[in-house]
């Protein structure tokens, strides 16, 4: 579960990001988080990886609070998640079948677990056998499903996406938004940051609007924003 009470971000510089956010992510939700440019949603989606640490309130994922989580718990929180980035961020030298590998050698898989996992999640994400591929022998849509696969691959509980199809046309875009349903519906929380307001509206699912680093909506149903 994810809890956001009374969030406040204030950055070194003063920028007031986010002026008292709250709200809850019950397990197994889909949730689109939208809003204009510098509202905030980047800014969530950091406090939910740790990247960034709140000024004021409380951060709750997956039972770690992140007001108060020590340097130790870090890792452990961070298995509980999988981030995906509008610009994938796969390591250009690497295979498919070692980007992924990476991930997984990092919370300590065996390269047993590692070998029977890997084609699961790739044929889950639609590119089973493509292995030995280079990210950049990959169109844009497959990269983006690598690194679906690479948030994957340590069967985390919930994705965290922070505008996954911004580099995607809107065919792919709307393929990548049908797998993340997809991987919703086995079980794993999704959170989607997208200005994609077409994109959003195709799919019936809770939409938070952000706005000044404020809640201003959040319901399912049309965002008209
Ligand atoms: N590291 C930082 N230092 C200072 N200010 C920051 C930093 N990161 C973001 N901000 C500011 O905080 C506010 C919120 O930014 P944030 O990136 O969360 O917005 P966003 O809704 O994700 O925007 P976009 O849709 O353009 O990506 C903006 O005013 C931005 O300039």
């Amino acid at each position: 579960m994810i809890r956001l009470k009374d969030v406040e971000k204030t950055y070194e510089n003063g920028t007031e990001a986010l002026q008292g956010i709250s709200f809850t992510i019950e397990d197994g939700e889909f949730v689109f988080l939208v809003g204009p440019s510098g509202s905030g949603k980047s800014t969530i989606i950091k406090l939910l990886t740790g990247e960034v640490i709140p000024t004021a309130g409380r951060v709750m994922v997956n039972g770690f609070s992140m007001s108060r989580i020590s340097d130790r718990q870090i890792p452990y929180m961070r298995r509980t998640i999988g981030v995906i980035f509008q610009d994938f961020r796969l390591i250009p030298k690497k295979t498919v079948f070692d980007n992924l590998s990476l991930a997984m050698r990092a919370v300590g898989a065996t390269p047993r677990d590692i070998r029977t996992r890997i084609p699961y999640v790739l044929e889950l994400v639609g590119l089973k056998g493509m292995e030995d591929r280079y990210p950049d022998e990959l169109s844009g849509g497959e990269q983006q499903r690598v690194a679906i696969a690479r948030a994957l691959v340590n069967n985390p509980s919930t994705i965290v996406a922070d505008e996954p199809t911004g580099n995607l046309d809107p065919n792919r875009s709307l393929e990548i938004m049908t797998l993340l349903e997809r991987i919703n519906a086995l079980g794993t929380t999704v959170v989607v940051v997208t200005h994609e307001r077409d994109l959003v509206n195709h799919f019936d699912k809770r939409v938070i609007m952000i706005d000044h680093g404020q809640v201003n909506g959040d319901g399912v149903g049309t965002y008209e924003v």
